[in-house]
């Protein structure tokens, strides 16, 4: 099951070598993070990336390995926009030249990166960005400027504090005339005491939800004052501006400028299976471990995991996990597959590739905050405690519902593409990809459900088929509706609540065709395609709410833990009294309370300036 989880012997043999390292490391703990004040745990974070390098260099590690240790380090920071935003945007949206000259500096981590495209009054609409970059052929440069408050930079991971250099996203002025959204270059520090160059004002943008978490990185806030750099720092392969200040637009599409959010997109439907099933890790093995009530003659008390309302709350979470995963693994090859096509200016998949990485990051990273949040009440108060490692999993997790685009505005965005998709189809084009269904229009509309008995919703072919008509019907409705307002923006604004939900129909049959192609698919292991084949089942019908449910789910719940132990994660990065994986919750849970500061001392500091004075005064007028 481990190999069917990781995709491969290979990837399960480096995982755990690099989950091992981390997990051995003393300077990695991470148990007493939630304990740390905002300043000691951003030095943490600092300390941490500045070891990983070290470990990085000395060991040799490929990429792979590097980021197996960075996410097993499990600690957000100015690493992460580093590796994921500032050197993708420059491998995407640089020339040659840029890539040569600027990643060569990235890659040996002699400048540190970030990438500042939200402003404190615009991040979900990138076309409404304010900050300027003017061109001034006199000197041959941009001047680059925040023209009001809300033109600040406002979020980019690292600005704060890390950050020396950031791909800045500015509107585009030259010869009087806004060319729009274009990426630049900046320095933002000194490499020599990491002081803000002239004309920048900068700093980290407050407190975020929950401790530990998302804390240890500095998002910043940053003001730019007529800040001059040279021409040539202007991001060029997709437009470039002459000597003379002329205006030259590159035969791509324009929407490679949003090259970067579309990859990170695809990499945070893997970060969410995989935050999903650590969730789902915890709450499964402490639901075998917790027992409550028992038979009325005094007989042993029941696992929580053996309620029917536990599993119904808890097996469709456990489905997600594995179908969320086999989704991202496909998701990649969409990814890899469209970037080799880009290379050969084939630009026909562009659409496909933005709708499903929008649609997918959308529907995995609601599904998972939720989940997670459902997986900590699925604990009782114990999944409330720190110690649990569910509160920081879902601080941690819960931005990503926003960031990389809100999701909200990216199911907006897959709703636009059906649309388009469906008028095509009625003018008789057949759609190809995820969209081919839309092609037996006629079926669809017409076909009842043929899937009655448990047995037929493990029908492959039944379950695609219900979910087909479902998204298809769903879409056509909205299209239909939207023919009857008064003009195409009008109808589209007005059925915007019915359009996500005709997205998320759309994406969910792809999670859903994406499991079952899996399992045609070699899996290797003794009953493990059986068992994957059930939590497929789970997932589909949990999401149409049949009542078939508690059968699959009695037969899944024999080999609930063996489900969530081939996740293959180590206690280290587990970070759960309640997940640990010898099930020794109770002495885990009591030995966490005491690390505490709370507990430094038994008279709790504060008690002689407050408590005292009040319990003495009390008493004494209790005796008045
Ligand atoms: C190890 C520790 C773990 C920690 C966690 C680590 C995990 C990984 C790290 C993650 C770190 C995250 C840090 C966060 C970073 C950020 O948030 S960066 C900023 C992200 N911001 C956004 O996503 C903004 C969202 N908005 C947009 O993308 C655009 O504004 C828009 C909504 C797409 C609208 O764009 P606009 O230019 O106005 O276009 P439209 O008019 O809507 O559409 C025009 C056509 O263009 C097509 N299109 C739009 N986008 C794309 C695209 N990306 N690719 C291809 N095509 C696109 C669109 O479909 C339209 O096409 P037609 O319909 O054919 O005209
Ligand atoms: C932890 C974190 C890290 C981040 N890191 C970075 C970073 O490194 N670099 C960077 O550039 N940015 C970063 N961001 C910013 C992030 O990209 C934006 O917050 C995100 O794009 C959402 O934009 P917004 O905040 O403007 O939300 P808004 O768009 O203002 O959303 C507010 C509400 O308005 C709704 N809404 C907006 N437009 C529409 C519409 N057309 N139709 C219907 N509803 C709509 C949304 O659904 C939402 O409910 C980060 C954000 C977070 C939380």
């Amino acid at each position: 099951m481990k190999v069917a989880w990781a995709g491969s012997r290979h990837a399960v043999e480096v995982a755990d070598r690099m989950a091992c390292l981390v997990a051995s490391d003393p300077v990695f703990r991470k148990d007493t993070r939630t304990m740390l004040s905002r300043k000691e745990l951003f030095k943490d974070t600092l300390k941490k990336a500045a070891h990983a390098w070290k470990r990085t260099v000395e060991l040799h590690l490929t990429e792979e390995e590097a980021n197996l240790l960075r996410l097993y380090i499990d600690q957000p920071g100015y690493v992460d926009l580093h590796w994921v935003m500032f050197v993708p945007a420059i491998k995407g949206q640089g020339t040659e030249e840029q890539q040569k000259k600027w990643l060569t500096m990235a890659y040996k981590f002699q400048i540190i990166g970030t990438y500042a495209q939200t402003e404190l009054g615009h991040g979900s609409n990138v076309q409404g960005l304010e900050t300027t970059a003017t061109f001034d052929p006199s000197t041959d440069e941009f001047i680059m400027h925040s023209p009001t408050l809300t033109s600040s930079k406002w979020w980019p991971g690292g600005l704060g504090k890390t950050s020396t250099h950031a791909v800045v996203y500015a509107r585009l002025i030259t010869e009087g005339k806004d060319y729009g959204i274009h990426g630049f270059i900046m320095q933002l520090r000194s490499l020599d005491d990491h002081s803000p160059l002239p004309g920048i004002t900068i700093g980290d943008i407050g407190g975020k939800f929950g401790s530990g978490a998302y804390n240890s990185m500095d998002n910043g806030v940053m003001r730019l004052d007529h800040v001059r750099i040279p021409r040539d720092q202007m991001l060029m392969r997709l437009a470039q501006v002459t000597r003379e200040g002329k205006y030259v637009h590159s035969d791509v599409p324009k929407q490679l400028l949003y090259g970067t959010m579309v990859y990170v997109r695809q990499t945070i439907v893997a970060d969410a299976s995989r935050a999903l099933s650590r969730a789902v890790c915890i709450a499964v093995r402490y639901g075998a471990i917790r027992k409550q009530f028992g038979s009325k003659a005094g007989g042993p008390e029941t696992q929580v995991l053996n309620y029917k309302t536990q599993q119904s709350r808890l097996f469709p979470f456990l489905a997600s996990a594995y179908a969320f995963r086999f989704v991202g693994q496909w998701l990649k090859w969409l990814y890899t597959d469209v970037t080799q096509k880009l290379e050969s200016k084939d630009f026909s998949t562009l659409p496909e590739a933005h709708a499903c990485t929008a649609g997918l990051k959308s529907v995995t990273t609601s599904a998972t905050a939720d989940a997670i949040e459902e997986c900590q009440k699925l604990c009782g108060g114990h999944g409330y405690l720190n110690s649990s490692g569910l509160p920081e999993l879902f601080a941690v997790n819960l931005p990503a519902c926003t960031y990389e685009g809100d999701n909200v505005v990216l199911l907006l965005q897959v709703a636009r593409f059906l649309m388009k998709t469906v008028s095509q189809v009625a003018s008789g084009k057949q759609p190809v990809g995820t969209t081919a269904y839309m092609g037996n229009i006629q079926h669809l509309m017409q076909c009842k459900s043929v899937v009655n008995t448990v047995e037929d919703w493990l029908n492959p072919a039944a379950i695609k088929e219900v979910f087909e008509a479902r998204a298809l019907r769903m879409a056509v409705n909205c299209a239909q509706n939207i023919s009857k307002a008064p003009s195409q923006e009008e109808g589209f604004s007005e059925l915007s609540p019915d359009l996500v939900e005709a997205a998320v129909a759309h994406v969910q049959l792809i999670i859903v065709t994406k499991f079952i192609e899996k399992l045609q698919e070699d899996i290797l292991g003794h009953g493990v395609k059986e068992q994957l084949q059930k939590l497929c089942g789970i997932y589909a019908l949990h999401l149409i709410h049949n009542e078939r449910l508690g059968k699959l789910y009695a037969q899944v719940r024999p080999n609930a833990v063996a489900l969530v132990d081939a996740f293959d994660y180590t206690d280290h990065y587990l970070g759960s009294a309640l997940g640990r994986y010898d099930g020794d919750v109770y002495s885990a849970l009591y030995k966490e309370a005491w690390k505490d500061p709370l507990n430094e001392t038994v008279v709790p500091d504060g008690y002689q300036e407050h408590l005292r004075p009040l319990l003495k005064q009390q008493l004494k007028l209790s005796r008045l």
